[in-house]
């Protein structure tokens, strides 16, 4: 059989020896160095370490916005870019960039409208999992509808589907933007800081309604953060990287039980990942 040019489809996210250097002279920059990371399918994974170290860019690669100097990036057997253009993959970035003249039930659907092409390509693509049969237009309008309102439901949101994004508080138009991500039902979903800008308190509750979400749709995730506590709480796996060049010092796979509630953030067990993690991190920045 004549060859596709295409990977064959695989269960997993596989990063292959890549390195990344922006800039050239000596205004070069290597932000990433001999990267391998393997993320299976329906994993949570956290990446963590030092400002600078290169954790967006690994974001950025796999998400096909950026393009490796060296090494490989596939996406369940795809090229990043291609997994991109038909929305296997979604973004959450660190600022919930809603549209202001929409309503909540208005933002969560209207990627699901565009992307409807993008849709029948994935259903192409060889590492797309189909979650449903593909809908009529009528049905998939109604479809979607009904979806985003379960989707906003279970993060809270169900008396806000009318509201403007002014109207809500910060941690509520995060929770939208992450209400968004998941209503495309992508393959992937990267998520880049979504919670940094918000107090503490409106951060723990975010995290929890992120795992409701999460453990109903099992979309691996790759989640990029600064807080210790935050990456253990979410994470199957979490990957400490430390920087010049970046790259991995540890994967810790995290062993405590799901679903993760809120009585597990004050638990000894937690406490007992933490200070592993931590302690990863201290020997990854110390002085070499
Ligand atoms: N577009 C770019 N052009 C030049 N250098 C860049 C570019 N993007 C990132 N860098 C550099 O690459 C390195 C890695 O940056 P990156 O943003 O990936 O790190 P990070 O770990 O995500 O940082 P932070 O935690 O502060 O967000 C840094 O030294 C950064 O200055």
């Amino acid at each position: 059989m004549a060859s596709t040019g295409r990977a064959a489809p695989t269960d997993e996210i596989v990063v292959s020896g890549v390195s990344k250097i922006y800039g050239s002279g000596a205004a070069e920059v290597a932000a990433l160095s001999n990267v391998d990371l393997t993320v299976r399918r329906g994993q949570f994974v956290s990446i963590i370490g030092p400002s600078g170290c290169g954790k967006s860019t690994l974001l950025r690669l796999i998400a096909g916005l950026e393009t490796a100097d060296a090494g490989e990036v596939s996406v369940f057997g795809s090229d990043p870019d291609e997994a991109c253009a038909v929305k296997m993959i979604g973004f959450v970035p660190q600022v919930p960039a809603l549209l202001p003249w929409l309503s909540v039930l208005q933002n969560v659907t209207l990627p699901s409208k565009l992307n409807r092409r993008a849709d029948a390509l994935r259903r192409r693509l060889p590492g797309h999992i189909d979650r449903a049969a593909a809908p009529s237009r009528a049905a998939a309008r109604d479809g979607a509808a009904a979806d985003a309102i379960a989707i906003l439901e279970t993060i809270g949101l169900g008396d806000s589907l009318g509201r403007l994004p002014h109207e809500l508080s910060g941690g509520m138009q995060q929770r939208v933007a992450l209400a968004r991500a998941f209503a495309i039902h992508a393959d992937v979903l990267l998520m880049d800081e979504p919670f940094s800008a918000l107090d503490e308190f409106t951060r723990e509750a975010a995290q929890v309604q992120l795992l409701e979400l999460w453990e109903r749709q099992r979309t691996t995730v790759v989640f990029v953060t600064h807080s210790v506590a935050e990456a253990v709480v979410l994470s199957d796996t979490v990957v400490v990287m430390s920087g010049r060049p970046g790259h991995i010092d540890a994967v810790i796979d995290i062993d405590l039980p799901r679903p993760r509630r809120q009585g597990l953030l004050e638990s000894a067990a937690l406490h007992l990942w933490e200070d592993r993690v931590r302690a990863q991190l201290q020997t990854a920045w110390a002085p070499r």
